[in-house]
């Protein structure tokens, strides 16, 4: 998947382009990253990028010749590796970004993600070139760099290829509407702590069958309102019922 940044710190971006999953997947070419800087298309001495606010106030908002500059031109290169890119804006004023809202983003034709910084960017420009805003939650960062990689790496998991095997993003528990089982590794007892005797059985039914029972049983006591807007089969209904009354016990 093409994605275009423009971000006046591209060099932040390396958390995902140089490691793990993501940058395998930049690696294999799956996912490739192209950046332009709005500092690149700044004509003054001092390479101004913030431009003081209308109507006073404090802090400044991206220059707008110099974001505008760095946005023509990555749809110009969206256009030159053959995509129609979708312009996204990360703001808290966007739509919250959710496992089905990164499922829909990886099937975009490209995507041209603008990080913003200083107080935001000129309402003009959301309106003329943006054209979907996303957020990542309700809190202020200092910048749109990490919500944007938030973003892509949400996204690149859901492109073909870029997990080992294809069942670790379906069995990702959000990736089924459910908080995920608890994991154990090595060692077999921690602090007199041991793994539960039907992850040492070796019976992968009953295995499955006790991950998704904790899975169920953790989203009904963690995020209730997840379970509201589902509807669960057979199994489902009577593992969370015995992991109900396990609990109540
Ligand atoms: N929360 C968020 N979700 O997506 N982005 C978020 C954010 O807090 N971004 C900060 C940016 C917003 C534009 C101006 C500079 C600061």
């Amino acid at each position: 998947m093409w994605i275009g940044v423009v971000s006046l710190f591209p060099e932040m971006f390396e958390a995902i382009t140089r490691h793990g999953v993501t940058g395998r997947a930049v690696e294999r070419g799956l996912l490739e990253l192209a950046f332009w800087n709005p500092r690149d298309y700044a004509t003054d001495r001092h390479r101004t990028v913030d431009d003081r606010p209308y109507g006073g106030g404090p802090g400044m908002l991206m220059k707008v010749d110099t974001l505008r500059g760095a946005l023509a031109e990555a749809r110009a290169g969206a256009e030159s590796a053959g995509h129609r890119p979708s312009v996204i804006y990360l703001s808290p004023q966007g739509r919250r970004l959710d496992q089905a809202g990164a499922r829909e983003l990886a099937t975009r034709d490209g995507l041209i993600v603008v990080a913003g910084r200083y107080e935001g960017i000129d309402e003009r420009v959301v309106e003329a070139d943006i054209d979907e805003e996303w957020s990542i939650g309700d809190y202020v960062l200092s910048g749109g760099e990490l919500p944007a990689m938030v973003m892509i790496d949400a996204l690149a998991r859901e492109v073909p290829g870029v997990l080992g095997h294809s069942d670790s993003a379906s069995e990702d528990s959000f990736a089924d509407g459910l908080l995920d089982c608890p994991h154990y590794t090595r060692p077999e007892v921690i602090d007199g702590h041991r793994v539960p005797d039907v992850l040492l059985s070796g019976n992968h039914e009953l295995i499955r069958r006790w991950r998704l029972k904790q899975s169920l049983g953790r989203t009904w006591l963690r995020r209730p309102d997840m379970l509201e807007s589902r509807t669960l089969d057979r199994e489902q209904r009577k593992l969370l019922d015995e992991f109900i009354d396990e609990h109540a016990a």
